[in-house]
């Protein structure tokens, strides 16, 4: 069934019941709430090399957490989070441009524009929901996966990445396309399946290897228009009709007024903390989520210096801070180890800076990125994987040496090992006796992980956003007659089933004697 014959809601529901896939969810229906009681695996757990899921698997059993949670639920929780990984997390967040417009204005305009880009779908009545902690989230409850869509004899194959975005609610780029049969015309029905290993050669006809449904689609253009055009093409290729997944497309949808941003990500730059007036240092800043929101929450008043290493990802975050008119970012690509002066004079323009320079600093840490959702496959080594805290360690000391003292300095990654999250506290506190972990607002996520060395009051203050401690899924929610209740239980499945994130918050205290 196609956009405009998609089936109803209670269909939906006796799909999932009446679904032979996986160990099938009992579902209640309350109060046009469609909740599930347990999550509804869809997708395979997340596919790694051996060697790397047998140390997480190290990771996940150390012997802290094996004491305490003892082997069979360690053993449930692991299998959770690969389980989790490789699927969308239950809700779409969006972070209103809150110098733009109010969070209430843009909640009015999101819910028109999501019922015209559902008409006729089963999720036409979704409610916008606020974030009770975070007055610049709105949330967007997905609804999923539909296990029975049919599917069209017109495969195309898409690139894993493409495939994990049409998951969380977009369209089919052109770029994305790997393969499309030759009788594919503009107009056809066609299946989307993503590529999880990459193996799918750039314009086969047809692919053999292993991939995965995301759902049907409308071909917006030939194949020969796709694959033999002289010029690079970059729209929509494939218009998504019946994903897997129900979110919306933000495609050019009101993008002066909001952005596209993981729960977890909004939490740092609230945890951060800036105030107009200050300055502030965003070291790995690149596209710029956060620096647009630390600038936000500054009212555009003071600087926010944002740094990255990597040209073609410092143009982004130029183009997001002028797509959002905010004027007190600058923005440098330097590599951020070298971002200390070690004498002389500021030339009073970019890096390198002067010790004690900044009132914060944020260090969102280039990390091994394995809590992103959803991830069907990593064919990563143990090698890339655990590659990554000597340059965190790097990054982080130069950090240090730049913060004020009195300042503030936040660490986040979103991965889940305790290398490179728990045990960079750990070493953290250690070097640098100036340092003090500071308590979280808000704080959504759970504490620190056990096996880093950490007391239970210095876990308590970190914050992680844990997939393996998900045990319900999202929901379809009409917005008529949801009871306060039934908006908190929601909210409480928002804070849990998110990427996998870690945050630590410290402050640089002035005599440490
Ligand atoms: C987790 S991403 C940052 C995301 C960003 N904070 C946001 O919210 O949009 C980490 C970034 O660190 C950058 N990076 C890696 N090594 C770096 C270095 N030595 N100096 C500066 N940036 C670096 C990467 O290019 C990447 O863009």
């Amino acid at each position: 069934m196609l956009r405009g014959g998609g089936p109803c809601s209670r269909e939906i529901v006796s799909t999932l019941i009446s679904s032979s896939c996986g160990r099938i969810a009992s579902l209640v229906k309350n109060a046009g709430l469609l909740n599930k009681e347990k999550m509804i695996s869809v997708f395979p757990k997340i596919s790694l090399k051996p060697e790397v899921e047998a140390y997480l698997q190290s990771v996940f059993k150390n012997k802290e957490l094996l004491t305490a949670l003892g082997s069979e639920q360690s053993e449930m929780k692991f299998d959770a989070l690969l389980s989790r990984l490789s699927h969308p997390p239950a809700f779409t967040s969006v972070r209103v441009h809150t110098c733009a417009a109010s969070t209430d204005h843009i909640k009015k305009l999101l819910t028109e524009e999501i019922r015209k880009q559902f008409k006729g779908w089963p999720m036409s009545n979704i409610a916008v929901l606020e974030h009770p902690e975070l007055p610049d989230v709105l949330l967007i409850p997905v609804l999923g996966p539909r296990l029975n869509l049919q599917r069209h004899s017109i495969e195309v194959i898409v690139g894993a990445q493409c495939g994990n975005a049409v998951l969380r609610g977009a369209h089919v780029f052109i770029p994305g396309i790997l393969s499309a049969p030759k009788r594919m015309k503009a107009g056809d029905a066609v299946s989307v399946y993503s590529d999880i290993c990459g193996k799918c050669k750039r314009g086969a006809v047809e692919f053999m290897g292993s991939k995965t449904f995301v759902g049907n689609g409308i071909a917006e253009l030939s194949r020969n228009e796709i694959f033999c055009s002289n010029c690079t093409l970059r729209g929509v290729g494939i218009r998504m009709a019946e994903p897997v997944y129900i979110s919306p497309s933000f495609d050019n949808l009101l993008s002066r007024f909001v952005f596209l941003q993981n729960l977890p990500s909004v939490v740092v730059s609230h945890v951060l903390d800036p105030k107009p007036g200050e300055r502030i240092l965003d070291i790995c800043a690149a596209p710029g989520g956060k620096t647009t929101h630390i600038a936000a929450l500054m009212n555009d008043k003071g600087e926010v210096i944002a740094m990255d290493k990597i040209a073609n990802k410092v143009k982004k975050i130029k183009q997001n801070a002028e797509n959002l008119q905010l004027s007190c970012i600058k923005v440098f690509c330097y590599d951020g180890t070298k971002a200390l002066a070690k004498e002389g004079i500021w030339d009073g323009q970019g890096p390198p800076f002067l010790p004690e320079s900044f009132d914060r600093v944020l260090l969102d840490a280039p990390c091994s990125g394995l809590g992103q959702r959803p991830n069907m496959a990593c064919d990563w080594s143990l090698k890339e994987i655990t590659s990554y805290p000597p340059l965190q360690r790097k990054l982080f000391r130069v950090a240090v040496n730049l913060l004020k003292p009195g300042g503030t300095l936040v660490y986040s990654t979103c991965t889940i090992t305790l290398a490179e999250n728990e045990e960079q506290v750990a070493w953290a506190l250690d070097l640098f006796p100036c340092l003090h972990l500071e308590s979280q607002e808000p704080h959504l996520g759970e504490g620190g992980m056990m096996g880093a060395g950490l007391s239970y009051d210095q876990r308590k203050l970190l914050q992680r956003f844990d997939p393996s401690s998900v045990t319900e899924g999202g929901a379809s929610v009409s917005p008529s007659d949801l009871n306060s209740s039934q908006i908190a239980h929601l909210i409480k499945s928002a804070n849990r089933d998110t990427i996998g994130f870690f945050i630590a918050k410290f402050v640089k205290v002035q005599d440490v004697s």
